[in-house]
C-alpha cells in the first residue's frame, strides 16, 4: 500500500514513537488522526505532522474508552472521508515486582496497578482494532493494522503487567490477520527493544551506558527507526500476522 493520501490513526500519537510515526508517515504524504490524552501534546504534533509535509488532525480520546474509540474512529473517518490503516502505539508502564520484600517488608504489584496496564495495553487494542476494522470493511477500504508489542512480551522481570499485555498483543496480532485477510486488511506488529525516547534520554548517563552495554549493537534504538518500521510494514503487501523484532539484537 502506498502510504500518499492514506488516512491512518496513531494512537498515541501526542509524543514519543507515536509523534515520531506521525512525522515520518505525513513526511510520506498520509493523513495522519493522532490519537492521545493531551490538547496541548497534541497540537504540537499536529503542527510537526503538518511541517512534514502530510495532513494532520487531533483526537482526545481514551483508547480504553468503549464509547470514545467508538466516537474517534467515526469522527476520523467523517472527517478525512476514508479509513486506510491504524497503529496501535499508545501504551503505559506500571513496573513492579509481583511480590517484592524489602528490608523484611512485604509488597505486592496492587490489582490497579495491574488493570491500569492491560486496560490502556490490551484491551485498547483490542477495542481500536475491533472498531477500525469493522469501519474500513463498512466503508469497503482495504489498509493495515499495525501493533506496538514489545520485546518484553517474552517475559521481563517487574513487568507482569506489561509483559502479559504485549505478549497479548502480540498473539493477537497474529488472531487478527488470519480473521481480517479475507477483507484485504493485513494486521503486523512490531517488538521494539529501548529506544531513545524523552522518558530514556532522561535517566542518568551511567544508566544508559549500562543498558546500551547488553545490547549487541552498543546502543539504544531511534523513534524514526521505529517509524521506519511501522511504514515498511505498511507499505509491504505481503506481510501480515508477523512481529517484526527491531531490538538492536536484545534478547530478553
Ligand atoms: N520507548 C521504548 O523504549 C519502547 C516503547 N514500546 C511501546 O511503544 C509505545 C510508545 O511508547 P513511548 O513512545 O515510549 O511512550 P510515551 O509514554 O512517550 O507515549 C505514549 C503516548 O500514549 C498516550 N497514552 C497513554 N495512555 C493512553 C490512553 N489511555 N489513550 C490514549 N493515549 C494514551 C500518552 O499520553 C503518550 O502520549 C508503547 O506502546 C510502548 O509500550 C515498546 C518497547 C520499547
Ligand atoms: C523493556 C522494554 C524494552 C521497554 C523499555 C521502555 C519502555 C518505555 O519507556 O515505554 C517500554 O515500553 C518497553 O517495552
Amino acid at each position: 500500500m502506498q502510504l500518499n493520501d492514506k488516512v491512518i490513526i496513531i494512537t498515541g500519537g501526542g509524543q514519543g514513537l507515536g509523534r515520531a510515526m506521525g512525522e515520518y508517515l505525513a513526511g510520506k504524504g498520509a493523513k495522519v488522526a493522532l490519537v492521545d490524552l493531551d490538547q496541548a501534546r497534541l497540537d504540537d504534533a499536529v503542527a510537526a505532522c503538518k511541517q512534514a509535509g502530510g495532513d494532520a488532525r487531533a483526537y482526545l480520546c481514551n483508547v480504553a474508552d468503549e464509547a470514545q474509540v467508538s466516537q474517534m474512529v467515526a469522527r476520523v473517518s467523517e472527517d478525512f472521508g476514508a479509513l486506510d490503516g491504524l497503529v496501535n502505539n499508545a501504551g503505559i508502564l506500571r513496573d513492579g515486582l509481583t511480590v517484592k520484600v524489602k528490608d523484611g517488608e512485604l509488597s505486592k504489584m496492587s490489582l490497579a496497578q495491574w488493570q491500569a496496564v492491560i486496560d490502556v495495553n490490551l484491551t485498547g487494542v483490542f477495542l481500536c482494532t475491533r472498531e477500525v476494522a469493522a469501519k474500513m470493511i463498512e466503508l469497503k477500504r482495504t489498509g493495515a493494522i499495525i501493533n506496538i508489542s514489545s520485546i518484553s512480551r517474552a517475559g521481563n522481570m517487574g513487568q507482569a503487567n506489561y509483559s502479559a499485555a504485549k505478549a497479548g498483543v502480540a498473539a493477537d496480532t497474529v488472531v487478527w490477520a488470519k480473521e481480517l485477510a479475507r477483507h484485504g486488511i493485513r494486521v503486523a506488529g512490531v517488538a521494539p527493544g529501548f529506544i531513545e525516547t524523552e522518558m530514556v534520554a532522561g535517566m542518568k548517563p551511567e544508566a544508559l551506558e549500562k543498558m546500551a552495554a547488553g545490547i549487541p549493537l552498543k546502543r539504544l534504538g531511534k523513534p524514526m527507526e521505529i517509524a521506519h518500521s511501522v511504514a515498511y510494514l505498511f507499505e509491504n503487501d505481503y506481510f501480515t500476522g508477523r512481529i517484526l523484532e527491531l531490538d538492536g539484537g536484545l534478547r530478553l
